[in-house]
């Protein structure tokens, strides 16, 4: 076993190749959180699930900010597609909310006893969490010490954000999608259901029959593990080298699967651009991006951007 620093340096290089090829890596949590706390969470989010419809629409986002809330079976939508999950999301409370803006009301908690509690605990975990995950992403990337310092001082109010989805099974001649390919990641046991598109395999990997082609691989969960996946704003912050990967959910089986995101986002005005010293990297190790300059964006008019498109015309006034 080497030093500390030894490690340091093994643990940014492998995060860096995982950041590289794949867009996805699992992280061991295990000394971070506790596996009790993770199936309370998920015990939680099923006790609230099973309530009668009525009762899980009294939280619907339409109350509040059309972004935090209750969405029902069918009212999210991805790339134009219904998907098959319902889900709870919440959002970094903010100062003075003003629900007639996108993202700018108030968070809607279940009744659920014990929710809040948890759920509170858990999202000061996520955060920490997040800012050591992000430091260990900037490792590899050869920033100055400038540069990092930029960087956490986007991250330092976090515009965090956690999903708590459950998605029935699908039948197994459905053909479609419980969540439609388009972040921190935990989820039920259920193999096959989260799948990664992989548009190149790496180089190193001897699948000859799949080089050169993508496919969409499965991320089975591991006991005591999250999957973090690589989104948007470190796809800019890297012009492209660490990519946001396309995933998709299709669960069919028996149970009623539960997961839980949380999104580790930049502060709300962060603007968001892609830094010198990795323009240059990206210049040197990937072909495709030669000349090519990501654009800079503001992180919040991003989010509400995106928050627009999810959601059915016929349901809000922001459509
Ligand atoms: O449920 C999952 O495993 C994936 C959820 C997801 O990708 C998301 O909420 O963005
Ligand atoms: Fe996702």
């Amino acid at each position: 076993m080497g030093s500390t620093e030894q490690a340091r340096k093994e643990t940014a290089q492998a995060i860096r190749e995982a950041c590289i090829n794949y867009g996805f890596f699992y992280l061991d949590i295990s000394s971070h959180v506790d596996a009790i706390e993770t199936e309370e969470l998920v015990r939680l989010a099923r006790e609230f699930f099973v309530l009668p419809q009525e009762e899980k629409d009294r939280l619907s986002l339409r109350n509040e900010d059309h972004a935090r809330g209750y969405s029902r079976l069918g009212q999210s939508i991805t790339a134009g597609k219904v998907d098959k999950h319902e889900e709870l999301d919440f959002f970094r409370p903010v100062e003075n909310p003003d629900k007639t803006k996108v993202c700018w009301g108030n968070n809607q908690w279940p009744t659920v006893e014990g929710f809040w509690d948890k759920y509170k605990i858990w999202i000061e975990k996520m955060k920490v969490l997040g800012r050591v995950v992000m430091e260990a992403m900037a490792e590899g990337l050869g920033l100055t010490a400038e540069e990092r310092e930029t960087l956490r001082s986007l991250v330092n109010g976090s515009f965090w954000a956690m999903g708590v989805i459950g998605y029935p099974p699908l039948p197994d001649d459905h053909d479609g999608i419980s969540f439609g390919s388009h972040k921190f990641l935990h989820t039920d046991s259920t193999p096959g259901a989260l799948q990664v598109y992989l548009h190149k395999l790496p180089n190193n990997d001897n699948n000859s029959e799949y080089a050169g082609k993508g496919q969409w691989i499965n991320v089975d969960p591991i006991p005591g593990c999250v999957v973090c996946n690589i989104a948007s704003m470190f796809e800019i912050w890297t012009n492209g080298l660490y990519k946001s990967t396309l995933h998709r959910v299709i669960h069919k089986g028996t149970n009623y699967r539960i997961s839980i995101p949380f999104f580790f986002e930049p502060n709300f005005n962060a603007l968001v651009e892609p830094l010198p010293s990795v323009i240059a990297l990206t210049e040197s190790i990937n072909e495709e991006q030669l000349g090519r300059t990501y654009e800079p964006v503001v992180y919040g008019e991003f989010l509400v951007k995106k928050v627009k498109n999810n959601f059915l015309p016929d349901i809000g006034k922001y459509a």
